[in-house]
């Protein structure tokens, strides 16, 4: 997708609403802005586009409703807020769709739930049927049972793996800046807009700086979450929800905000599930003719590539691959546990038997369960 008119034709959208946005400066959700977004999603959705909402503002609804002044740190505070905010979050949206006729369904993820192969594909149909019906789903991070192992960590991650579970072609960040500036205009008053790069350019994260106030990532999470989304084909448009009309706008091909363009062509879906995963158990280490087989031939990780085993994983488990240097080349499910990948390492595959006593695999990771960082 590369310009802006074919940008407001795609079919499948998904929006994602910031707590910036959301939330009146404290004094809970911003009512008039909600039935605002919520107005122009349902004319977009009656010209034919498919709208999943991915909104924050759980926590800082949660914090007005119970008024307390300043976000808690402990997290067992934070995720009974949650529960209290969530509540209002999903009254707001489910009262304003139904004055335009449009059903909304509450979607709460943690990340094992699309960590798991298989709680990824019912998500998948589950989503994929709601949009069929012509639901509205209106998803946020499951704060109220999310620790720090299983937590997204910012909705913005969040709405990128939503896009690639249902392979939106268009990713909309609404936040509270105009877009993504050359640095934090907070900061620097004088920064330029960026209107257009593509997604993954290692450049913009040295523009992106954190948070403002309420939210949790600030820029950073959101140019990362542009190349996660690319890797199913979506584009990503950051802009400001504050402008009128905003969705209209860019459904109408108007230069609002900054466009972050998927250029690659789309992994195949097992490898966007596969690259989606926010943990590692483990890591390995190639040497430099392995990490050039990886990258330019498609071909499986074999052990005698492999110079160093860290950490411990099982048979199965999803292991990151590195370089000489420490830096990701890959991730894969391994097929071996760390025992056996640090006795097999350096050698040739028809070893593996005598050295373990049996050869489960001639490959330490099959080209089918690799994809490439
Ligand atoms: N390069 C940048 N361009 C624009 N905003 C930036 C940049 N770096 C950091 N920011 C900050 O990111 C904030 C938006 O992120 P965040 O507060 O997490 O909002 P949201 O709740 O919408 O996710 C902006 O208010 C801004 O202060
Ligand atoms: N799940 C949290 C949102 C956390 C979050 O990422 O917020 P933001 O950075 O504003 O999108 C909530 O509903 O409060």
């Amino acid at each position: 997708m590369t310009s802006r008119s074919e940008l407001g034709k795609s079919r499948r959208w998904v929006i994602k609403i910031g707590s910036a946005l959301l939330t009146d400066e404290g004094r809970g959700l911003a009512h008039g802005a909600i039935g605002a977004w919520v107005e122009q999603m349902a004319r977009l959705r009656a010209a034919g586009h498919e709208i999943l909402l991915v909104s924050s503002g759980a926590v800082a609804e949660g914090m007005h409703r119970l008024h307390w002044v300043t976000r808690p740190h402990a997290l067992h505070e934070l995720q009974a807020a949650a529960a209290v905010g969530q509540m209002g979050l999903v009254q707001a949206y489910e009262s304003r769709f139904s004055e335009h006729g449009y059903h909304t369904a509450q979607i709460l993820l943690t990340h094992d739930d699309l960590s798991d192969r298989v709680r990824y594909l019912n998500a998948r149909s589950t989503l994929r049927t709601l949009l069929r019906m012509g639901v509205i789903p209106v998803v946020n991070e499951n704060d109220t049972v999310a620790t720090d192992e299983i937590r997204f960590g910012d909705n913005d991650t969040l709405a990128a793996l939503v896009a690639n579970l249902v392979e939106a072609e268009l990713l909309v960040i609404l936040t509270d800046q105009q877009g993504l500036y050359e640095s934090d205009p907070r900061r620097n008053p004088d920064a330029r807009l960026v209107p257009e790069a593509e997604a993954a350019d290692p450049a913009l994260e040295l523009m992106a700086g954190g948070s403002g106030s309420l939210g949790r990532g600030g820029m950073l999470t959101k140019v990362r979450a542009a190349a996660r989304a690319a890797r199913s084909g979506a584009s990503t448009l950051i802009v400001s929800g504050r402008e009128p009309d905003v969705l209209g706008k860019v459904a109408a091909g108007e230069s609002l905000g900054t466009l972050l363009r998927a250029v690659k062509a789309p992994l195949a879906a097992r490898k966007q599930w596969l690259a989606g995963q926010l943990t590692v158990r483990g890591r390995l280490v190639l040497d430099a003719g392995a990490v050039s087989v990886l990258r330019n031939s498609g071909r499986s990780l074999l052990p005698v590539g492999v110079t160093g085993v860290e950490g411990e994983f099982e048979r199965g488990e999803l292991v990151s691959c590195l370089d000489q240097d420490g830096s990701e080349v890959a991730r894969g499910l391994v097929n071996y546990n760390a025992g056996e990948a640090a006795r097999i390492i350096g050698q040739p595959s028809d070893r593996i038997e005598s050295l373990l006593g049996y050869v489960d695999e001639p490959e330490l990771i099959h080209r089918d369960n690799l994809v490439l960082v």
